[in-house]
């Protein structure tokens, strides 16, 4: 097999279903929006404020992980800085080969200063729209969904489900619950997304990531979420055997009725949902043929992107292209913009592109 290079894994397309806007910042940015807002940092030099991200957000813990969004919520605070970070945000991914992402935020984090709800989506929105423009001009074609998340330990996910149905067709193309995750299961957020169904509306649900199958079974089946956010842990409902894996009751039905997971494989390291990314369960899950597909969660606590993120499955479980090619269309299958317009990425970008590079 030809070794792959990085530089080819940043030109092949790539699709991004799960990546916080608020864990994705440039340093840089960063230093100068809390420069201008008077916001106290831990360093100002951009390159040093990178590393302390990454290494404060490498605790084992997901509640210490979380702390580190303070500092990039802090400067997220008026429309004319949400905008610059979610343009910022499309001309970053779109020059790291990324196709199609749905990018997600928790609007009611970003009141602090004089915004509505509305007016949060709305800066948010206009700033992909511009990145994505400004990307097109450089060369590169990207497409971005917004995603709107709740807080799952606050008590507005009703509220901002009703937010995300009225941005809908104005670039808003799912709902999602984010946080801390023991102690506050899904089902607290069940009128919510009993509303999304009957809205005929998206939603993925951030579960199986600290906390383990009990969280996974109630997103699925008390919740209805379309996806899983991680849901790495579904790994505990598989038993390992010397000829094939057991799977258990919830495992099967994951894998039967192809529950997208959007695994993440860095962040999961971080947080001490897998040990190393040579131990990530994404090897097992592949292998099984779960809808398995790859994420950045937080480029900026990561230090990582796409393209990272693939280069490290390719060193740590010897994967090519025929697997990178897999996880970008289970992605893109997985994607919450309709159906026809999931299948012209597909046809007409993603696989003659690999088309090829698999020769
Ligand atoms: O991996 C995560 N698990 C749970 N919550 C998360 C994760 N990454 C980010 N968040 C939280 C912190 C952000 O402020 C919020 C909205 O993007 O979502
Ligand atoms: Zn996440």
């Amino acid at each position: 097999m030809v070794a792959i290079s990085y530089e080819d894994i940043v030109k092949a397309p790539k699709a991004l279903l799960h990546d916080h806007l608020d864990g994705g910042l440039r340093p840089a940015t960063i230093v100068e929006l809390a420069a201008e807002v008077g916001h106290e940092l831990p360093t100002t030099d951009p390159g040093a404020l990178g590393r302390w991200f990454v290494e404060a957000a490498d605790s084992g813990s997901l509640e210490r992980y979380l702390e580190t969004f303070a500092h990039t919520v802090a400067v997220m605070q008026t429309a004319p800085a949400l905008r610059r970070v979610a343009r910022e945000c499309a001309q970053d991914l779109a020059a790291d080969g990324v196709v199609y992402a749905e990018v997600r935020f928790a609007p009611e984090q970003h009141l602090e200063r004089d915004l509505t709800l509305d007016e949060v989506v709305e800066a948010v929105v206009a700033g992909f729209a511009e990145g994505t423009a400004l990307a097109a001009d450089a060369g590169h074609q990207i497409r971005v969904g917004t995603l709107l998340t709740a807080m799952r330990h606050a008590a507005r996910s009703q509220e901002i489900a009703e937010l995300a149905v009225r941005h809908r067709d104005a670039g808003v193309v799912g709902f999602d619950i984010a946080g801390a995750e023991a102690g506050f299961p899904p089902t607290r957020h069940l009128d919510a997304f009993e509303y999304l169904q009957r809205e005929n509306f998206h939603f993925t649900i951030h579960a199986g990531e600290a906390f383990g199958l009990p969280s996974i079974w109630q997103a699925i089946q008390w919740c209805g979420a379309d996806r899983l956010g991680h849901g790495v842990r579904i790994v505990d409902d598989i038993t390992p055997g010397d000829d094939r894996p057991t799977l258990g009751r919830l495992a099967a039905y994951v894998r039967d009725k192809r529950i997208p997971l959007e695994l993440c494989p860095s962040s999961n390291v971080q947080t001490g949902a897998a040990a190393s990314i040579a131990e990530h369960p994404i090897g097992l899950l592949r292998d099984l043929r779960f809808r398995v597909t790859v994420n950045t969660d937080n480029r900026l606590m990561s230090g990582t992107s796409m393209s990272r993120e693939m280069a490290l499955l390719v060193e740590a479980f010897g994967y090519g292209w025929k697997e990178l090619q897999w996880f970008t269309i289970n992605a893109m299958k997985s994607a919450f913009i309709p159906f026809d317009e999931r299948l012209v990425i597909i046809d007409e970008v993603i696989k003659p592109a690999y088309a090829k590079l698999l020769g």
